[in-house]
């Protein structure tokens, strides 16, 4: 996601090719410069008028929906994909409840993209050389980085629930406090926002890319969700005796529907399949389990009252409104038609066949293009606009020549 800081200043209207450049963080199609590129309104939202607690001098920002000239809202807008979703939850009297966490790796800046990264110098002057997944001391070489975070997510409202280590080297997870879908996605889009300007102010890069490093574990934003009776706010996947109930089972099975449909929703770039192939913890597939991170839906331990599905497709350079769009609707649809999911698996298993993920973007790409079921979800002009889009991105990936093919090719007769 790219629009961060690109829509700074007074005026409040842009052509829909730009809304696809950058909140698709896509590239826009040849026939929005011509008769399909009127323009959009964009309005903030008056909740989510935020000032920016790490800049020096006085500046806002605020998260807006793209709008119609007639106050429609934009077929393109993911944030209105998301509003629409949640408000066909809303008619059966449910509000989904989420939870994202975000992985990231903090970088020392690479001004030259031909290099690969680098963890920063800590504080102690020594570069981190292994991963330390939650070891208490691994955090602190960066430690004004982090407490300038902490202070700014405490200033903007952003409610932390967990901070840590992970695998990677100079890899980090915070995980924001579960709550509403469209607040959440805001939060995560802000953190995101903010942790870039907070890192570009410390000299450092934050990385939110699925697999910055080879041979290192990429970055998941994993999607924790669980549905609640609105006004009750009675867990619907848990009865009153404790069990699981026919709505948790369907909702999985409206996941595992979807999933292989909706992959290019979750895994937007080229690079988010570099983790999904090389698999660390990071499944590509649609198969559920207890609790087995090798699984794309996991059902975390927990209280019945905190019964919850968490989708692990999604990388860290999903959008956070189109992936928990793309999620919440697939698990509707689960409720909806009442699906019933495969067998869990356990240990070590194989994929089958129905529930294998498409492993390229190319091959995602194809997927959601016949894919019935998101032209019904989120509508043709969405469907198609994004798409194409990405089919234009994945053509200017392959007009560029990588290290690796100069490297292995070049030498070979
Ligand atoms: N702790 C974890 O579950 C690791 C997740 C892993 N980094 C991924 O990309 O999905």
């Amino acid at each position: 996601m790219t629009a961060s800081g690109l829509l700074e200043g007074r005026r409040l209207q842009l052509a829909r090719g730009v809304l696809l450049q950058c909140i698709m963080g896509g590239y826009p199609p040849a026939r929005f410069y011509g008769g399909d590129d009127g323009d959009l309104v964009l309005n903030a939202d008056p909740r989510q008028i935020h000032r920016l607690p790490w800049s020096e001098s006085p500046r806002a920002l605020a998260i807006c929906d793209a709008d119609e000239l007639d106050g429609r809202s934009s077929g393109l807008s993911t944030r209105g994909l998301l509003k629409r979703v949640l408000a066909r939850y809303a008619e059966h009297g449910w509000q989904p409840v989420v939870a994202t966490e975000l992985e990231f790796f903090v970088f020392a800046a690479n001004p030259d993209p031909q290099q690969p990264f680098q963890p920063p110098l800590g504080l102690d002057g020594r570069r981190e050389d292994g991963g330390s997944a939650f070891s208490v001391s691994s955090g602190n070489g960066l430690r004004p980085f982090f407490a300038e975070v902490y202070r700014c997510m405490e200033a903007l409202g952003l409610p932390r629930d967990t901070f840590m280590h992970e695998m990677g080297v100079s890899q980090f997870e915070i995980n924001l406090l579960h709550g509403d879908a469209l607040l959440l996605a805001d939060q995560t889009f802000l953190f995101k926002h903010l942790l870039k300007e907070i890192g570009f102010k410390h000299g450092l890069s934050v990385v939110c890319m699925a697999k910055p490093l080879a041979r290192t574990p990429g970055s998941s934003m994993h999607i924790h969700q669980s549905v609640v009776e609105q006004g009750s706010g009675r867990n619907i996947f848990s009865a009153d005796n404790g069990e699981a109930t026919a709505a948790f089972y369907h909702f999985i099975g409206g996941q595992q529907a979807a999933m292989a449909d909706f992959t290019l929703l979750f895994a937007p770039h080229v690079n988010s399949y570099q983790r999904l192939c090389h698999p660390y913890a990071s499944p590509n597939n649609a198969c559920w389990s207890a609790d087995n991170r090798a699984a794309g839906l996991r059902i975390p331990a927990s209280a019945p009252v905190a019964r919850r599905v968490e989708n692990r497709l999604p990388g860290a350079d999903a959008n956070p409104y189109l992936a928990l769009a793309a999620s919440l609707a697939a698990g509707l649809h689960g409720l909806e038609c009442e699906l019933q999911p495969s067998a869990p698996i356990q240990g070590e298993f194989e994929v089958p066949e129905e529930l294998a993920l498409p492993c390229t973007m190319h091959a995602a790409i194809e997927r959601l293009k016949r894919s019935e079921l998101a032209i019904e979800l989120f509508g043709a002009e969405f469907i198609e606009g994004y798409i194409a889009s990405k089919a234009i991105e994945l053509a200017s990936f392959y007009d560029e020549i990588t290290p690796w093919e100069r490297r292995v090719l070049a030498a070979q007769a």
